[in-house]
């Protein structure tokens, strides 16, 4: 972190779209790790200022294409990574034009932006949901694209118009598709924590911890070993570094659109999960059956055989003891920060210096070279050659 204010300078800038959210965060480390400079843009209507530690925070919409435009000129960005987007499948079922607008309608605005600024390098959020409830597993790239939700169609939506923008216009795109982000980072400063919860290990956690009453499994009738719903749960920090190898590949010679799936190649039930959970802390749920998801299919587990071969993707800490520890970490530091008075304290339990840069209202740091002015090319030609047609 010594380096950030050396680094201003000269690292290429990211922008990262929804960097205050719990993938979007994790990401924002690992681009700082790797020598980037992440700015996140985020309206934190889910995330957490205090997640924001790698660079600059620009407060914003991304339906908002003026304001998109002006912050990847003004940081001088040199490719965008769009995470921001509502992602919770039951709700998407209840409010399914919410879903619409914030993601599709959403991505507008970046592409807007993103045009105006001559920006052209895009890695894409996409989701397992595209394929909807395939059945058979292992799940493929040439499994057929069949959204069973209003989630799940909104992400799909968001893939073709970026294939048809990538043919008409010279967008290059890598579309992710993940499974079930999971597990947190071990510098322990960022982990799960969304204003309202609805994912697997954290209620559980959230649930041991008393911190949640009505924890249910959610169907125990699938058609699966035990009854209860298989994922493929892949590691945040791996999901992180399939990013950046995405990255990579758009800053070198990867042209057009390109979708894979980022997953750990493997399925656990909810109840192998809860196992998992309870080998780790010594804590054991009440068995709380409850009814199915809307939404939820029986069973989704990737094949990551093209993410392997087309972006050396390899996950390390993928496997169940690995995020389950992981994520108990986390909660762990967090219920002790909130038992202590507040989220602000979580610096306590800080591992490495906080952040070193400082920036105006506006977001945009005073002596970046292209601060006060439109900046639509610089030396390495990157707004220049990044011009859509
Ligand atoms: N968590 C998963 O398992 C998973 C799986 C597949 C795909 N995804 C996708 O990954 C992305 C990130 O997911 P996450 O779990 O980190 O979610 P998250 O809710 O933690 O993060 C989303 C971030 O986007 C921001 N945001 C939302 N709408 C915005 C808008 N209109 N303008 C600006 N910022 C906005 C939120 O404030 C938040 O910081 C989402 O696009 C999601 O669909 C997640
Ligand atoms: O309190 C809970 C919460 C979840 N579950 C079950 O645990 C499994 C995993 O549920 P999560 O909510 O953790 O994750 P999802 O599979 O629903 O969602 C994930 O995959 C989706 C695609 O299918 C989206 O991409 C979404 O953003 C991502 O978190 C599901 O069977 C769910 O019904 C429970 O039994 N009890």
């Amino acid at each position: 972190m010594g380096e950030v204010g050396s680094a201003l300078t000269s690292a290429k800038a990211i922008l990262v779209t929804g960097g205050a959210g719990y993938i979007g965060a994790h990401v924002c480390e690992a681009l700082a790790a790797a020598g980037y400079r992440p700015v996140t843009y985020d309206n934190l209507s889910t995330g957490r200022r205090r997640f924001v530690r790698w660079g600059p925070l620009v407060e914003g919409d991304v339906w908002d294409a003026d304001k998109v435009r002006h912050t990847l000129i003004a940081h001088d960005i040199s490719a965008v990574m769009h995470f921001a987007g509502s992602s919770v499948v039951p709700e998407s079922v209840r409010a399914p034009l919410d879903y619409y607008r914030n993601n599709v309608g959403g991505l507008f605005g970046l592409l807007g932006g993103m045009r105006e600024a001559g920006v052209n390098r895009l890695v894409f959020s996409s989701t397992c949901a595209v394929y909807g409830d395939p059945g058979d597993d292992p799940i493929t790239e040439a499994t057929p694209l069949a959204p069973v939700t209003p989630y799940g169609r909104s992400k799909l939506g968001c893939e073709q118009i970026l294939s048809d923008a990538s043919a008409a216009h010279g967008l290059n795109v890598i579309a992710l598709r993940y499974f079930n982000a999971s597990g947190a980072s071990a510098s322990g400063l960022i982990g799960e924590d969304r204003p309202v919860e609805t994912h697997l290990i954290p209620r559980a956690m959230m649930a041991l911890r008393g911190q949640i009453d009505d924890f249910a499994v959610h169907g125990t009738d699938y058609p699966t070993p035990d009854g209860t719903a298989v994922r493929d749960y892949v590691h945040v920090g791996d999901l992180a570094q399939g990013h950046l190898a995405a990255l990579t590949q758009l800053l070198g010679d990867r042209r057009g659109f390109f979708a894979c799936n980022l997953g750990a190649g493997r399925g656990h039930s909810v109840r192998q999960v809860l196992e998992a959970i309870t080998n780790h802390s010594g804590l054991r749920l009440p068995d709380a059956a409850g009814a199915r998801r809307a939404g939820d299919p029986p069973h989704l587990v990737s094949d990551i055989t093209l993410a392997r071969q087309a972006l050396g993707f390899a996950p390390r800490q993928s496997d169940l003891p690995s995020i389950v520890a992981s994520a108990w970490a986390w909660h762990s530091r967090l219920s002790a920060v909130r038992a202590f008075g507040g989220a602000a304290r979580l610096s306590a339990f800080r591992t490495s210096a906080p952040p070193t840069w400082a920036l105006p209202a506006d977001g945009v740091p005073a002596r970046h070279p292209t601060a006060h002015g439109p900046a639509l090319q610089d030396a390495d030609g990157d707004h220049a050659d990044g011009r859509w047609g």
